[in-house]
């Protein structure tokens, strides 16, 4: 007889397949509601990635205010938008004397900016300040000029010039009556080593700005720095604002001449009131490290030998060096004789003013003179290495003619280099705290 089939290793069988297939289904279940969630996930990633595109980037369309803009959004729109922040760009603003200007200073981080700002709310206007605080020379002696504009009350914007973002926010916030645009990219010899910082500040950065003016309403006069250097390879003499600048010797020029060329163009279009300043070789107190008297000076100190240029033809190479007060005065004539612009919201009404005047000292002084100043008044021997003038940009000689300056809102500069490097070598011993027979000469014999 057969025997009966083994009922209980069927029916282990029969559960053993049937957990599997139970496996086998959660398995797929879990794997599709996985997917489902990965789905889900990278769906949320791609919207809020093209939130952030959206909302950080220009749109395609001709829309002026974003053309040139790069807007990153960890930048100054988010941190700066604010009532608190607000309240400090109003309260910085603000002028205190009847009929007093609300200047938006650009550059007020830097060496002619602080001095300008600090002086204007003196006198009793508002004055808001902007700078991006790079790192072309120190920063922290432009967060020192920083705490010092704070302790007179004078704010300033942590951004670039060609946040537009940031500059239209500022000009929706307070109706500025002028701009003083000093922010730029200096020096004449570093353009070799980093053209683009001058494209990126003198050209895009003021086109920026500018684009900016032209659509507000009221637009602001404007007040901005050109430089000597536009005069290049020009041999007449001194320096006339009616003579050719169409020969720059340094690409920084060439961006400084391109800008007056620019706020022409800004001027005939959208009645934009324009004054351009060529300044030469500003100097003083709270100056830049990468000036010549300024690194002579901590060279000298220093011990550390210091090379000067001469011409191929071994003469000496000049400057009209230019004290910063004289040139904080010419800022301020040209301001106040500044005419209104004529456009409202980017359309011009009428012819508006566009001018350009030399701030220079009239008194050019070689650089070999420049140096034994800096000795007598340092009581130091400077280890000197005369070299012929490497082709860096340079120009020979430079030597303003002011007359316009003088016959428009009366400039006149007061301060002899000698006197002028005195005050600047007494803040450079105090602020860089040395100790010396220098501090002891300078105390006893100055103001
Ligand atoms: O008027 C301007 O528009 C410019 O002025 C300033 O340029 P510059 O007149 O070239 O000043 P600065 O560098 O101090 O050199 C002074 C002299 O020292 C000579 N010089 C320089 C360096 C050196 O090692 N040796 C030397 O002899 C050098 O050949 C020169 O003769 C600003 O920097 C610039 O931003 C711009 O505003």
């Amino acid at each position: 007889m057969a025997s009966p089939p083994d009922m209980s290793k069927t029916t282990t069988g029969k559960l053993e397949r049937y957990n599997s297939y139970i496996r086998r289904l959660n398995h797929t279940k879990f794997l599709s509601a996985s997917s489902k969630l990965l789905f889900r996930l990278t769906l949320l990633a791609a919207l809020i990635l093209i939130f952030f595109f959206t909302l950080n980037y220009p749109p395609l369309s001709d829309n002026s205010h974003h053309v040139l803009h790069h807007h990153n959004f960890l930048s100054s729109t988010f941190y700066g938008g604010g009532a608190a922040w607000e309240k400090k760009v109003r309260h910085s603003s603000t002028p205190r004397r009847p009929n007093g200007f609300s200047v938006l200073v650009t550059g007020a981080g830097g060496f002619v900016g602080s001095h300008c700002a600090l002086a204007l709310k003196k006198r009793g206007d508002g004055v808001l300040g902007l700078d991006n605080f790079n790192s072309y020379y120190d920063p922290s002696l432009k967060r020192a000029r920083q705490a010092l504009l704070a302790q007179h009350q004078i704010f300033i914007v942590e951004a670039d010039l060609n946040d537009a973002h940031l500059l239209t926010k500022l000009f929706d916030v307070v109706p500025f009556t002028h701009i003083l645009h000093l922010a730029a990219q200096a020096g004449v010899r570093y353009a070799m080593k980093n053209p683009q910082s001058y494209v990126n500040s003198n050209i895009a950065g003021f086109i920026n700005l500018l684009e900016i003016a032209k659509a507000t309403n009221p637009q602001p006069s404007i007040v901005w720095a050109s430089s000597s250097s536009v005069y290049g390879l020009n041999t007449q003499n001194p320096f006339s604002e009616s003579h050719g600048t169409d020969q720059p010797a340094s690409l920084y020029a060439a961006t400084k001449k391109a800008g007056e060329e620019i706020a022409h163009t800004y001027n005939h279009i959208y009645g934009l009131s324009i004054t351009g300043l060529r300044f030469f070789t500003v100097y003083g107190p709270w100056g830049r490290p990468d000036m010549a008297y300024f690194f002579f000076t901590k060279d000298i100190l220093q011990g550390k030998p210091i090379t000067i240029y001469q011409t191929a033809d071994d003469k000496e190479v000049a400057r009209d060096f230019t004290y910063i007060d004289d040139i904080v005065r010419g800022c301020i004539g040209a301001l106040d004789t500044a005419e209104k612009s004529t456009g409202s919201g980017g359309k011009k009404k009428a012819p508006a003013q566009l001018r350009i005047y030399n701030l220079g000292n009239t008194s050019p002084v070689s650089v070999g003179k420049l140096v034994s100043i800096i000795e007598n008044l340092l009581n130091v021997k400077a280890k000197k290495h005369v070299i012929k003038m490497p082709r860096n940009g340079d120009v020979p000689y430079t030597h303003a003619n002011v007359s316009l300056a003088y016959k428009d809102f009366g400039y006149k500069p007061t301060t002899d280099l000698a006197s002028g490097l005195r005050k600047f070598v007494k803040w450079y011993i105090g602020y860089y705290g040395i100790e010396s027979k220098v501090k002891k000469e300078n105390d006893s014999s100055d103001d």
